[in-house]
């Protein structure tokens, strides 16, 4: 067992029947789909939202009954990856471009629980790319716009010659930060540039972190919401 699937696991363990799950996305949110859908088969009886296409289709293909937003008002627990966490559960998320889906679900549950592995804690937010998600429209403007504000490196999100476009129909810039020394502050401003979407800084969001290390073992880190 790897790191991610021993977090990811666990903390498919933590739903309960009848509970509404969010469904995060990537390798190791993959895990607890997986996990999720396992118990399904056994008769665990939950409905989900999923955070992006990827992780919906997971879901079709596990048989776990997928709600639409109108059908639903808050989920009881979403269970998401993360790019860079810190210990105060502050995270770097959108390395697969899902970020402001995963986002949404995330402030719309009553516990965010991340499952990541030893990799991705860290000090201090920062070393990992962090994703902005921006409209298409004018997006070379918003691009300047961010080019003047911070003096770091910003790339527009290719996928080869292509462009990469979000579930959402937006382009991702990834900015090179190096050292995030604020990150409250930091989501605050980008979250005030016209062009801006949203961004991967989740900042007192989640509840609780699963870490899982090579050898099976796995951490919780408590976060301190009130
Ligand atoms: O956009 C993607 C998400 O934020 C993922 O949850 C994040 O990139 C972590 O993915 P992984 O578990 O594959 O490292």
């Amino acid at each position: 067992m790897n790191g991610k699937q021993a977090a990811g696991y666990l903390a498919a363990e933590w739903v309960k029947d009848g509970m509404t799950v969010g469904l995060g996305t990537g390798s190791t949110a993959y895990f607890t789909i997986e996990k999720l859908g396992e118990r399904v088969a056994e008769g665990l009886k939950i409905t989900a939202i999923a955070t992006s296409e990827a992780s919906e289709e997971l879901a079709l293909k596990y048989n776990i009954p997928l709600l639409k937003a109108s059908e639903v008002d808050k989920l009881d627990i979403a269970i998401d990856g993360a790019d860079e966490l810190d210990s105060q559960l502050n995270l770097i998320k959108g390395g697969g471009a899902a970020l402001l889906r995963e986002k949404l679900v995330a402030l719309h549950s009553d516990q965010f629980i991340v499952v990541a592995d030893g990799s991705k804690v860290v000090d201090q937010l920062g070393a990992f790319k962090l994703p902005i998600e921006v409209v298409p429209f004018c997006y070379e403007w918003t691009l300047h716009t961010l080019r003047e504000s911070y003096p770091v490196p910003f790339e527009v999100r290719m996928k080869g010659q292509d462009i990469v476009v979000t579930d959402n129909g937006n382009y991702i810039i990834d900015a090179s930060f190096g050292r995030i020394e604020s990150p409250q502050q930091l989501a605050d401003e980008l979250k005030m540039i016209t062009g801006v979407v949203d961004h991967g800084l989740f900042i007192g969001i989640a509840a609780k972190a699963v870490v899982g290390y090579e050898d099976g073992r796995t951490e919780i880190i408590e976060g301190n919401l009130k």
